[in-house]
């Protein structure tokens, strides 16, 4: 039997953390060595022989994990969110100096999600309009979503490409965040609702027809076979990856 890979979670005591450790411990290919919680020390990482974290923490924690991650010759595998345009760059410049590593920066561990993303990303150079809506449960502490930033870059890269013009709108007048947030050119809208786990609408409008592409995570088990994916692969993949889409032949 080939040798199993040597795992911690980092944030094993969020919602994501506790899926993560049952999902690991549950993987025949793998051992699960460490789970850290917030007051833990990174130390940590070392004293278990982890060769792999799964980093589900929050923004202002997770580039410091992941740097201590790289600097001692660990793969990441990332789904926290915050990882904005700055801390990307700070991070290939660091796996420049450490070219073993693999990192790999999830927004979505749904294959679903990844597949609505990639699909909106497609269709939005065939229509005049697009937004999107994102749907999470009431204790997200980050709005809009890490996916709907992803979807809007995605849209955003495929029109651009396109020539597709901007989605009009008319607006002259409106109150604050009536009309959500701008990512490259695309509204974004957030909802935030008790009984809601994780969802998505990318609504396409063109005269007389209106697409929508929706992906609704209802449990975070949903999320589970895409960092197990992530972990099998990072490995092989050294440098930063940005969306578990980097790791699949989506041929879109
Ligand atoms: N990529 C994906 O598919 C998904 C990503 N997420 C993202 O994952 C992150 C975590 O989400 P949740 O589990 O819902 O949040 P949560 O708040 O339930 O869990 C975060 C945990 O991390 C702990 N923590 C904070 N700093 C830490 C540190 N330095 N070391 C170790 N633990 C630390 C907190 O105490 C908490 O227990 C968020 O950024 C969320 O947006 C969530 C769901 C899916
Ligand atoms: O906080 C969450 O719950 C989620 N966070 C990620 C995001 O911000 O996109 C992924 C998923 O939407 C769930």
């Amino acid at each position: 039997m080939t040798e199993q890979l040597a795992v911690a979670v980092l944030g094993a005591s969020g919602r994501m953390g506790i899926e993560a450790v049952k999902a690991v411990e549950a993987a025949p290919d793998m051992k699960l060595v460490a789970s850290l919680g917030r007051n833990d020390s990174l130390q940590t990482l070392l004293d278990a022989g982890a060769k792999y974290i799964v980093d589900l923490t929050v923004p202002d924690s997770t580039e410091a994990n992941v740097r201590f991650a790289v600097e001692h010759g660990m793969h990441a595998v990332v789904g926290t969110t915050g990882w904005d345009a700055a801390r990307l760059a700070a991070l290939r410049e660091l796996l420049a100096g450490n070219p073993e590593s693999g990192v790999l920066i999830a927004p979505n561990f749904a294959l679903g999600s990844v597949l609505a993303s990639a699909f909106a990303a497609k269709a939005s150079q065939y229509f005049e309009s697009v937004e999107i809506i994102e749907l999470h449960h009431p204790n997200k502490v980050d709005a809009p979503s890490g996916t709907a930033v992803r979807t809007a870059q995605l849209i955003a890269g495929a029109r651009e490409q396109a020539g597709v013009p901007a989605s009009p709108d008319a607006t002259e007048t409106s109150l604050d965040g009536a009309r959500g947030c701008d990512v490259d050119g695309v509204r974004v809208h957030s909802v935030r609702l008790r009984g809601l786990v994780a969802h998505q609408e990318v609504l396409l409008g063109g005269p007389g027809e209106q697409l929508t592409i929706r992906h609704d995570s209802f449990d975070r088990a949903s999320f589970m076979p895409g960092v197990l994916l992530g972990l099998r692969k990072v490995a092989a993949h050294p440098g930063l990856t940005v969306g578990l889409d980097g790791y699949l032949d989506l041929g879109l």
